[in-house]
């Protein structure tokens, strides 16, 4: 059993592929081995978690499920705990592992109830697990959620928070908020997107015995997504200089919105790229920013794309529009961020000049949040906040490019790559010029050489351990977290 740390990075699978994965190992197990080994392993979780528990309520749904709950039961039972086990399921219905762990509750003597217990000092939620169908939870399922999330006491949830879907992160609206998860056989990607973050608390894996890549088949399963690691520390050869870290251009900035223009290339500049340009779009009216004076202003129009990594769309306004067409044409490397992918949204004549640069090994990152992914794709925010994993892979197949896709669990997608979901990050960083920073710290990452994808994967990290590591009861600003980005 592991407790998932975000520094290693791991290997994420759907539904089908742990199912897979599940009757791989059945096979070459015998009977009831699986059940038997995630049960021991939910009840030495609870054992860590809350050692001086005494009363621990178990709430088991119909399925297995809930059979890891009644099989976790028995081992508290038997050491000297007060389990007390509600059940939507009967011997009858149950399914046969479910049925199995059913009697050897019974016979360790648990207590078995039609009501919750008044009070306890833990609940172990095995309601629903992977085999939980899209749909609201009702009767005693309801009533037992609501109380779940209205205690005060440590839940420590069975393979995944009930409620949460296993692939994607959405929730059915009454849906279970633990403390703990303990998933079992894999992690699944939906633990650590959308509003699996909430829901899970911090994530345990149980592996069961069972090896991932190989899982007793023949075939090693491809992992359905990753979730990255942190990025190898950048070690910088004492014989390089400023060119060896590239030029970066910002061209955004339109009046009244210079600050996010100048946000990004200061990201840029404190993540380390070798010089930094800015090309605003406010009609010249600033030249010099005193307090980066690394800063070198130019009318976009002298700016050498070709040569350039240039992060396009911050601040932009309208005006970025009439420079878009040279920038995707000639630019050695694009970030497109913001106003510029909505001026692409509406543009199919810049969307094919997007999709182009692939042909000529341009590299491109596209940075939606939710609201415009939608606008890429022509579908609704909620649509894509429902599968971010499909609506990130629908947009680099489309584009032909890497994209990364914000939110709570930010995702990386490119075409012939297996997508990354982000684990740093946290809701300080949802206030305004936060995104202007990330985009100028993937500019920093591709013009020190880094391709598309992996500068996007490590820069999205960084951002996130950032606001990860700010110092409690300091307001985070995007001015500041710029300035404190790791080279
Ligand atoms: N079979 C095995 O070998 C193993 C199973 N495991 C456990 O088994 C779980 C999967 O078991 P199941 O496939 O039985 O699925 P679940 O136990 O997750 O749920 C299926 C049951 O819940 C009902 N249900 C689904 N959605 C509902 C909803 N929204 N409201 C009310 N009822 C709903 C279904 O009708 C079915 O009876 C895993 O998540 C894991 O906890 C683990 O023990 C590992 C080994
Ligand atoms: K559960």
């Amino acid at each position: 059993m592991q407790k998932i740390d975000f520094r290693t990075r791991h290997a994420l699978f759907n539904v089908a592929a742990t199912r897979a994965m599940e009757q791989a190992a059945q096979a070459a197990l015998p009977a009831h081995t699986l059940m038997a080994r995630a049960g021991l392993a939910v009840a030495q979780l609870a054992l860590a978690l809350a050692p001086h528990a005494r009363r621990i309520w178990i709430a088991c749904g119909p399925g297995n499920n809930g059979g890891d709950g009644l099989e976790a039961a028995m081992h508290l039972q038997r050491w000297g705990k007060q389990p007390v086990l509600t059940w939507l399921g009967s011997a009858d219905t149950a399914p046969a592992d479910a049925a199995a762990s059913y009697q050897r509750a019974l016979q360790a003597g648990v207590t078995f109830s039609q009501t919750p217990p008044d009070a306890f000092d833990l609940c172990i939620d095995a309601l629903l697990g992977i085999g939980s169908q899209v749909r609201e939870p009702d009767g005693r399922m309801a009533d037992w959620i609501r109380l779940i999330n209205a205690s005060k006491q440590a839940v420590l949830a069975v393979d995944l928070p009930t409620g949460l879907h296993a692939d994607t992160g959405a929730v059915t609206q009454l849906s279970v908020k633990a403390t703990h998860t303990l998933s079992l056989l894999t992690l699944k990607p939906g633990l650590f997107t959308a509003h699996g973050r909430d829901a899970a608390g911090s994530v345990w894996l149980a592996d069961l015995g069972v090896d991932q890549l190989t899982a007793l088949a023949q075939q090693p399963l491809a992992p359905t997504a990753w979730l990255a690691g942190a990025p190898p520390a950048a070690e910088r050869p004492h014989a390089s200089h400023k060119g060896s870290y590239g030029d970066i251009a910002v061209v955004g900035g339109a009046p009244g919105m210079t600050g996010a223009a100048l946000l990004a290339a200061s990201a840029a500049l404190h993540a380390g790229a070798g010089r930094v340009f800015v090309g605003l779009l406010d009609g010249g009216t600033l030249s010099v920013d005193t307090s980066q004076p690394e800063l070198m202003f130019r009318p976009v129009e002298a700016l050498e794309l070709s040569a350039m990594t240039v992060v396009c769309g911050c601040g932009g306004g309208d005006a970025i529009c009439a420079q878009l067409p040279r920038i995707l044409s000639a630019a050695a490397a694009v970030v497109i961020d913001a106003d510029a992918i909505n001026v692409i949204a509406n543009d199919t004549k810049l969307q094919t000049l997007l999709t182009e640069r692939s042909q000529r090994g341009a590299a491109t990152v596209l940075t939606p949040h939710p609201l415009e992914a939608a606008r890429l794709l022509g579908t609704s925010a909620a649509q894509v906040q429902a599968d971010r994993l499909a609506a990130c892979g629908q947009l680099a197949e489309r584009y032909h490019c890497t994209v990364v896709l914000k939110g709570s669990g930010t995702l990386m997608a490119a075409p012939g790559q297996t997508s990354v979901i982000n684990p740093t990050g946290n809701a300080r960083l949802a206030t305004a010029g936060t995104g202007d920073v990330l985009a100028g710290l993937i500019g920093a990452r591709l013009a020190g050489g880094l391709d598309a994808f992996e500068a996007a994967c490590q820069a999205v990290y960084q951002h996130g351990l950032a606001a990860d590591r700010w110092p409690p009861g300091r307001a985070l600003t995007a001015g500041a977290l710029s300035r404190l980005l790791l080279h």
